[in-house]
């Protein structure tokens, strides 16, 4: 039984666009996983699937073995919280505080938890200092904090996260991938993202699935799908710079080991150089 999975998924919106078509995905507990794809692949389309936001046209959605029924849906929220794109689609309340203290309220937890688990999310996210301000009057990067917060503070087994570093600043986005990269080994939680940051990927996930035309055109490991340079220019994406770089070297000759995040590119370089010293 898969954590999360769907099953020959397909989803026409009115007007017969056809936005997801046969999609087979499957998430298991503590994983990473990466959905990368070009403007409209289907990538929030598939998100909005995972917990019963949208209706399969045909095929199935299954969470912990289970199809998401009318009686089960919020329950199946409570297990996988998605952040949206936009933060203003999720912020609502007159303060980040209460903000984030509307989902766990709405869970019916009692006040001491609910209090508990505002001040953990604001401290994970770092952003204690911003509780009392007005979410509308927050900063793009600032109020995708909070809206992560939010969803964080229902303590979800599964974490959506649709274009999280969209908008964020350079620090903004290491903090978001350390972040990200703590909730597996932590919490146990699984992590699925999507993003166009491609640089990005190995950094943050484990597992990746490539969408093009609302279709999974390829998956696979970060090696595997970064070692197919013609599936991601078919789908008007690129090989990230490191393992590209990387590999250029490599077809003129220079022994280095292949990399894909920055610390294992540092030491390919450094062990490369040392060879030859
Ligand atoms: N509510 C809707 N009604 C009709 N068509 C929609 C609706 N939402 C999305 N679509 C269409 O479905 C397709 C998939 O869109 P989706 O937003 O899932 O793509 P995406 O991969 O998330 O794109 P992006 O990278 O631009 O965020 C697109 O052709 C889009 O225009």
């Amino acid at each position: 039984m898969h954590l999360l999975e769907t099953r020959d998924l397909t989803h026409i919106y009115r007007g017969d666009v056809h936005a997801l078509e046969g999609v087979n995905f499957t998430a298991e507990r503590k994983s990473r996983i990466a959905v990368i794809g070009p403007n409209g692949a289907g990538k929030s389309t598939l998100f909005k699937h995972f917990n019963g936001i949208l209706k399969p046209t045909s095929g199935e959605v299954l969470v912990r073995g289970e199809p998401i029924t009318k009686e089960n849906v919020r329950e199946v929220r409570k297990f996988v919280g998605i952040v949206f794109q936009n933060p203003d689609d999720q912020i609502f309340s007159p303060t980040v505080e209460q903000d984030i203290a509307f989902g766990p309220i709405n869970l019916g937890l009692d006040e001491a938890t609910v209090a508990h688990r505002v001040e953990e999310a604001l401290h994970l996210l770092g952003i204690e200092e911003l509780r009392e301000r007005v979410p509308h009057h927050l900063s793009g990067g600032e109020k995708k904090r909070v809206a992560i917060a939010g969803i964080l503070a229902m303590e979800p087994q599964v974490l959506v996260l649709d274009e999280p570093t969209a908008g964020l600043d350079p620090q903004g986005v290491a903090d978001l991938v350390a972040f990200v990269n703590r909730l597996p080994e932590e919490y146990g939680m699984t992590v699925v993202f999507s993003t166009h940051h491609l640089d990005l990927v190995a950094e943050m996930a484990d597992y990746i699935y490539v969408m093009d035309k609302g279709r999974v055109v390829g998956s696979g490991t970060v090696e595997e799908v970064f070692t197919r340079p013609e599936l991601l220019t078919q789908t008007r994406l690129d090989v990230p710079p490191i393992p590209k770089l990387i590999r250029s070297l490599r077809e003129n000759g220079v022994a280095i080991d292949m990399a894909y995040t920055y610390e294992d590119a540092k030491k390919s370089f450094l062990d490369a150089y040392a060879r030859r010293a």
